[in-house]
């Protein structure tokens, strides 16, 4: 059941930053909308030396755990960060794993939602601090950086609507892993902590960027600033929670499993086609200057006119009373 849900907030982004800019370059009529029906490419790869093949093979060198991955005939897939020795902390090879997951459900054409969870009761204690002890030079740093910007980037972009399941601890960069899904759910006991500050660190994985359009800055500079403890009350409280679910009956997290699926049912049922339509309009609006993202919404809409749904419902004489 859900108790409560928080409303939504919107930002006006007055000047567009670096991936702005990027838009900006690549934008021509048309061209983004065709790019977004696609699925989303990857953000600035070129940039500043990053050689995706070369941070790959480096991240491979640190193995362990795994991101799993099940599509449901309903149309809501299941993506479980799945490495519970280390309270599911990113492993090299499972951010690896991440972007190979992504890519799948970039071509998965009949998706309509996906549920991020992690494994045995808690969401994701961050990336693995073996491996970033073992990869604390800055050259180092700033691409595993960008590779992860990149594939939490592309999945919050998917034509899917996403919903992060939080059950126990997310912490770092499994919290900046909460703010790459289009919502966050949290069970009695979860809790969302940016401890960047405490590693001497500050989100490197978008997840600062998202969080200000999620919570606002002056929220945001608060969670950083004091490394805060999030629970389900105060993430209602702030926007960062979308619900608060009841959780677990035996631990095993299949009751909130379902309990997320209900919730998002409510919002997928539907067309896949309409559906995923949907999220493309509202991430161009969320992304692109105001003019490309009109431009946008009107290639999306030219997909959904005269299809199927439209001529069914139109047949149907429906009254939305
Ligand atoms: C992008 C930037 C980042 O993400 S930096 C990483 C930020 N994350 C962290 O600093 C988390 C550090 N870990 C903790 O605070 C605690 O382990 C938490 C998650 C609160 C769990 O505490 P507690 O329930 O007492 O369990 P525990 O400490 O005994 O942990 C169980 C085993 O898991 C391991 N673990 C946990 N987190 C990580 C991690 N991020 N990387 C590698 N290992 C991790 C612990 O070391 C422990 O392992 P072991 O049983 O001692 O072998």
């Amino acid at each position: 059941m859900v108790l409560s849900a928080a409303g939504q907030h919107l930002l006006r982004v007055s000047r567009p930053g670096a991936w702005g800019q990027h838009l900006l370059r690549v934008s021509r009529p048309g061209a983004w909308g065709q790019h977004l029906l696609r699925g989303i490419g990857s953000v600035s790869t070129t940039a500043k030396g990053f050689q995706e093949k070369e941070i790959r093979e480096k991240l491979q060198a640190f193995p362990g755990g795994s991101i799993d991955l099940v599509k449901q005939e309903s149309g809501i897939a299941v993506l479980t960060v799945n490495n519970p020795a280390r309270m599911n902390a990113f492993s090299g090879s499972m951010m690896v794993e991440l972007e190979e997951r992504v890519s799948q459900l970039e071509e998965w054409t009949e998706g309509k939602g996906l549920i991020v969870q992690g494994a045995a009761g808690t969401f994701c204690s961050g990336s693995d601090l073996n491996a970033v002890r073992a990869i604390s030079n800055p050259q180092d740093g700033m691409k595993m950086c960008m590779f992860m910007q990149n594939v939490l980037t592309r999945l919050l972009r998917l034509p899917l609507l996403s919903v992060a399941l939080v059950e126990g601890s997310a912490l770092g960069g499994g919290a900046e892993l909460t703010t790459a899904c289009d919502f966050r759910l949290m069970v009695p006991g979860g809790m969302i902590r940016f401890v960047h500050k405490h590693m001497g660190l500050v989100p490197g994985w978008g997840g600062a960027a998202r969080l200000v359009r999620i919570v606002g800055s002056q929220n945001a500079l608060k969670m950083l600033g004091g490394a805060l403890k999030v629970d389900p009350e105060m993430g209602l409280q702030i926007g960062l929670a979308d619900g608060v679910l009841e959780g677990s009956l035996d631990g095993s997290g299949a009751n909130a499993l379902l309990e997320a699926e209900q919730w998002l049912g409510c919002y997928t049922t539907g067309p896949a086609s309409v559906i995923r339509a949907i999220k493309n309009v509202v991430v161009s609006g969320r992304e692109l200057p105001l003019e490309v993202a009109l431009r946008t919404e009107r290639d999306v809409f030219g997909t959904v006119w005269g299809g199927p749904a439209n001529l069914q419902a139109l047949a149907s004489k429906a009254k939305h009373k």
